[in-house]
């Protein structure tokens, strides 16, 4: 796709100015600002924050001219005392764009005057401005005309974020006459795109969309390439992007003034109020639905492990109804798919927005959006942590978050503490709480795809777990299987192939096992009159809205302003499950043959010899073993029989995935795929699938499945923020030698 800034329409000529007094105008302009700049640059190195500020009412700039002075400008908080060309004032002006943020404060003196920068900011925090602002004016500066080709490359991790990005762009830039691109993968207008990029002054791009263009298409030039920036530069240093991120720089010019924008790992926006509750993993459903229940005037951003457990729980809410708009978010639907959730969410106060990781990082839901963020499944690590509470109080705006953790996982939360992230933990107050587990029960029962999805959702959550690399915080062992099964409405756990099921530690004494070393829980049968909620039953939302989350007895949370609301009304139909236990020793029944006249005949009487006339139940040993090879040359026969039908399935699958994954290249971005295969998480089929992918055709490595592998990668291979600083240092000093 590629769009142009929207004051590409030429201008109206303006009789009182002619064409040259303007041009002269914006050259007297440049010309000030340039000298502007030169006088008021701070020193190479120094921190503008620690430079007293002008007073907001001390002349500003072009004022003091007169002198063959400038004011100075670094440490100042307002736009409009920078020497900024009059259109992008006008720009940030109409926008809203007034008071600086401290990453703005910080790095606008450097980057106004050309300066290599690496900028950590907290999330939330105004980096995008912060180099948005300085292309803008670097680019006026050199007289940059549409026609004098790429002046900027902005690379972006993810297409949502180069689709913010180039909002922003374009809201700032309007009154420039710069042409900007929006290259992102996705298959779309990639002719259009190569024809036009050349001629593009700005691109926002991914970095296998930039790949693609630098190695495919004829004459493909930025050799006047005056800012390259890398926005989540932490991300696109990290091993996901690095072979596109090394590709891209070998290709650049060594004069393009780069700028590196990253988050540090562990700051947290201050109108942020932190939570942890310990909620047992087979109750979490029932926390969350309570929880959207008692905060139906909110917008709350849920964070689910896996594709499937998002598309799992947004199906099952939704046909419960809790009375508040559902969406979901995740790395497999298709990209306009996936703008259009997110746009409709940022639009939409009070609704419930549930996704995996693809929405953690980066993404402006805008100031207010969010007031809570919920993480019902434990992120893979503090980084991951911040990332998706940095999706509420956004700018100086406030929001509240709160992690679920399950007793097997209170280690996080002394990470967090131990890193200084101010996490409280808080009680949850399970006489408040809501079962619908018997309500999901019902309608699995009645949906057949829905149970298909909860079994789906089940396994890619214990995979998920099974396959994260912090075994202090994730041990797939210690889970209570069979009540998660039982949460998800499903009473019989589907067969995980990686858990060795029968060894694994049970939640009920051993001692109250019978002989055998199997305990076996058995569910109440489930009728579907007695449990499946009846047509208007389930789509009501009768569920009283309750409460979930009480205090902790030796914290006053109100008095740190944490909502608290009351109400003991208990869900509907909860359904009441035994757990039987099975008397091994009971008496058995015993297996009756009748002959032809009606009398009972003592087992083994078929295998008689019938032949003796006196009915005497003496074995033939000679039919009997007869009998015995008959059967197992049967076995032997039946069981070659499954070998091949099981073989010709496996053919069937991979020819599948063969044909998915040709088409993937082709479209580089694939709805939801309906695998027969229940063993696969999300993340490793994500990974599976793209690193093929991106081999081949160089195509973005954005799309969803990538995001949980760039997660993993993140997870795993996650560096701190020094080395991150070197790596960058390392990669300006590539640029420049
Ligand atoms: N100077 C400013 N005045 C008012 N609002 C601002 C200013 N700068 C940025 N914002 C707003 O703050 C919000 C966050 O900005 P932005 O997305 O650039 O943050 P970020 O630091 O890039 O966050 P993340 O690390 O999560 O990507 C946006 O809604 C943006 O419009």
């Amino acid at each position: 796709m590629t769009k142009h800034l929207k004051n590409m329409k030429p201008r109206k000529k303006n009789k009182t100015f002619p064409r040259k007094k303007k041009y002269q105008t914006e050259k007297e302009e440049i010309s000030l600002l340039s000298n502007w700049i030169e006088y008021g640059k701070p020193d190479s190195g120094s921190n503008p924050l620690s430079i007293k500020p002008l007073s907001s009412d001390a002349p500003i700039g072009d004022l003091l001219l007169h002198n063959g002075t400038f004011s100075l400008y670094a440490g100042c908080k307002e736009f409009r005392q920078y020497p900024i060309s009059h259109k992008t004032k006008k720009g940030l002006n109409e926008a809203g764009f007034k008071i600086m943020t401290d990453i703005q404060i910080a790095s606008l003196p450097h980057t106004l005057c050309g300066r290599d920068i690496l900028g950590a900011a907290k999330t939330g925090s105004g980096k995008t401005l912060a180099f948005i602002v300085p292309i803008l004016e670097k680019l006026y500066r050199e007289g940059w005309e549409p026609n004098f080709g790429v002046g900027c490359i902005i690379i972006s991790p993810t297409r949502e974020l180069a689709g913010q990005i180039f909002e922003v762009l374009n809201l700032v830039g309007k009154h420039h006459g710069f042409s900007a691109g929006f290259l992102i993968g996705g298959g779309e207008d990639v002719k259009y795109e190569k024809a036009h990029v050349n001629n593009l002054n700005i691109l926002v791009c991914t970095p296998g969309r930039l790949v693609e263009h630098m190695n495919e298409t004829p004459d493909f030039d930025c050799s006047g390439l005056q800012v390259l920036v890398l926005d989540e530069a932490d991300r696109l240093l990290d091993k996901g992007f690095k072979e596109e991120v090394n590709a891209i720089i070998s290709q650049l010019p060594k004069n393009g003034k780069p700028c590196f924008f990253q988050q540090p790992s562990r700051a947290t926006p201050s109108g942020l109020q932190q939570t942890a509750v310990i909620v047992p993993l087979e109750k979490k459903l029932d926390t969350l639905w309570s929880f959207i229940k008692a905060h139906l005037n909110s917008t709350i951003l849920v964070f689910l492990s896996t594709c499937k457990q998002v598309r799992f729980v947004f199906e099952a809410f939704k046909k419960l109804q809790p009375g508040i708009p559902l969406k979901c978010l995740h790395g497999r639907m298709k990209q306009e798919k996936r703008m259009g959730v997110y746009t409709q969410f940022c639009e939409q106060p009070q609704s419930v927005l549930f996704s995996t990781d693809v929405a953690s990082r980066g993404l402006d839901f805008k100031k207010k959006a969010v007031d809570w963020v919920v993480q019902v499944d434990c992120p893979d690590d503090v980084a991951s942590y911040i990332h998706r509470v940095g999706r509420t109080a956004r700018y100086h705006s406030s929001g509240r978050s709160v992690l679920f953790l399950m007793p097997s996982e209170e280690e996080m939360l002394k990470k967090l503490q131990s890193l200084k992230v101010p996490v409280q933990s808080i009680k949850m107050n399970s006489k408040r709480q809501q079962s619908i587990s018997g309500l999901l029960g019902g309608l699995l029962v009645k949906h057949p795809d829905l149970k298909s999805l909860a079994m789906r959702a089940y396994i890619t959550y214990l995979r998920s777990i099974h396959k994260q690399r912090d075994k202090e915080v994730f041990d797939v062992q210690k889970l209570p299987i069979d009540e998660f099964s039982e949460s998800l409405g499903l009473p019989i756990p589907p067969k995980v192939r990686f858990l060795n099921q029968k060894t694994r530690a049970r939640t009920v004494p051993e001692d109250s096992q019978p002989e055998s070393d199997v305990k076996i829980t058995v569910a109440k049968p489930r009728r579907e009159t007695d449990i499946s909620p009846s047509p208007s039953e389930e789509g009501r939302g009768d569920l009283k809205t309750g409460l979930l989350l009480a205090k902790e007895p030796q914290m006053d949370l109100e008095s740190n302003g944490a909502e608290i609301e009351a109400s003991t009304i208990p869900a509907t139909r909860i359904l009441k499950k035994k757990k039987l236990k099975i008397n091994l020793h009971r008496p058995l029944g015993k297996r009756c043959v009748f002959d032809e006249e009606g009398n009972t005949l003592p087992p083994l009487a078929a295998l008689a010899d019938t032949d003796s006339g006196n009915g005497s139940l003496q074995l033939d040993e000679v039919k009997r073993r007869e009998r015995y090879t008959l059967l197992s040359e049967e076995l032997k026969k039946d069981d070659k029989e499954d070998k091949l039908v099981q073989q010709q399935r496996l053919r069937e699958k991979r020819t599948k995935e063969k044909i998915k994954l040709k088409r993937g290249r082709e479209e580089d971005n694939s709805e939801e795929e309906e695998s027969e295969d229940f063993s696969g998480s999300d993340r490793e089929d994500a990974r599976g699938r793209t690193t093929k992918r991106s081999k081949i055709y160089f195509s973005d490595n954005d799309d969803g499945d990538m995001e949980e592998k760039n997660k993993l990668n993140y997870a795993t291979d996650s560096i701190s923020l020094a080395d991150q600083e070197a790596l960058a240092l390392r990669l300006l000093s590539s640029m420049h030698s």
